[in-house]
């Protein structure tokens, strides 16, 4: 199987923030931004395996700024890892202000897509290639966040998490 560049997985999505988007507050919900970033996140992975992927975890998610209504949410996603049938998505948002022309920092996060076989079974993935020292950050820290999520949904043993362990560890 052909390793792929991390810069041939990446995406750009653009949403308009609609009345019917918003809450009480006149701001995007949550929700509704999670619902944008899953899919931009499928898109992205579903580009580096060629397959169809499932969202399997979501890392945590903080809200920085909110977005207001009529202002474009400008979403970024692109892999990180490839693993065995699992990648790292990471997504990153924007609103937009383009009446006064500038652009705010709303979140970032980590998603973990599963690439499946016509079975709907795990199936495996591309490895991926990281090219900029950007790309190359987002790779290394990849194995420590994937050992933590793995931890944390109680698919690992915290004994094996040699990469995680080495941050607080040291020989
Ligand atoms: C054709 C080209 C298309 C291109 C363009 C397509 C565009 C198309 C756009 C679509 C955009 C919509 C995208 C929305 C997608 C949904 O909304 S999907 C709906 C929500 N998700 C679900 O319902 C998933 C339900 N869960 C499951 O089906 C299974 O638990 C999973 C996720 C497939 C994992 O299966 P499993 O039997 O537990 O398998 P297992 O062998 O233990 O693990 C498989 C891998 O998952 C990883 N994993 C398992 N659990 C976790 C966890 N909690 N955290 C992290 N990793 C985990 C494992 O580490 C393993 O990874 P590898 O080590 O192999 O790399």
């Amino acid at each position: 199987m052909e390793s792929k560049t991390a810069s041939e997985s990446f995406i750009i999505m653009n949403e308009l923030v609609l009345p019917n988007d918003t809450n009480t507050f006149g701001n995007l919900m949550g929700g509704r931004l999670m619902y944008w970033m899953d899919i931009a996140a499928g898109i992205a992975s579903g580009k580096h395996c060629n397959a169809p992927c499932m969202t399997a975890s979501v890392d945590n998610l903080s809200f920085k700024n909110p977005i207001k209504l009529g202002n474009i949410v400008h979403i970024e996603a692109q892999v990180s890892r490839a693993f065995n049938t699992s990648m790292e998505v990471h997504l990153r948002v924007w609103g937009e202000d383009s009446l006064h022309q500038y652009r705010y920092e709303s979140n970032e996060a980590y998603f973990t897509f599963v690439a499946l076989d016509p079975n709907g079974k795990p199936r495996k993935v591309p490895a991926l290639i990281p090219e900029t020292a950007e790309e190359q950050a987002l790779y290394d820290g990849a194995l420590r966040r994937r050992q933590l999520r793995l931890i944390l949904a109680g698919k690992m043993n915290p004994d094996d998490a040699s990469e995680l362990r080495a941050l607080f560890f040291k020989s």
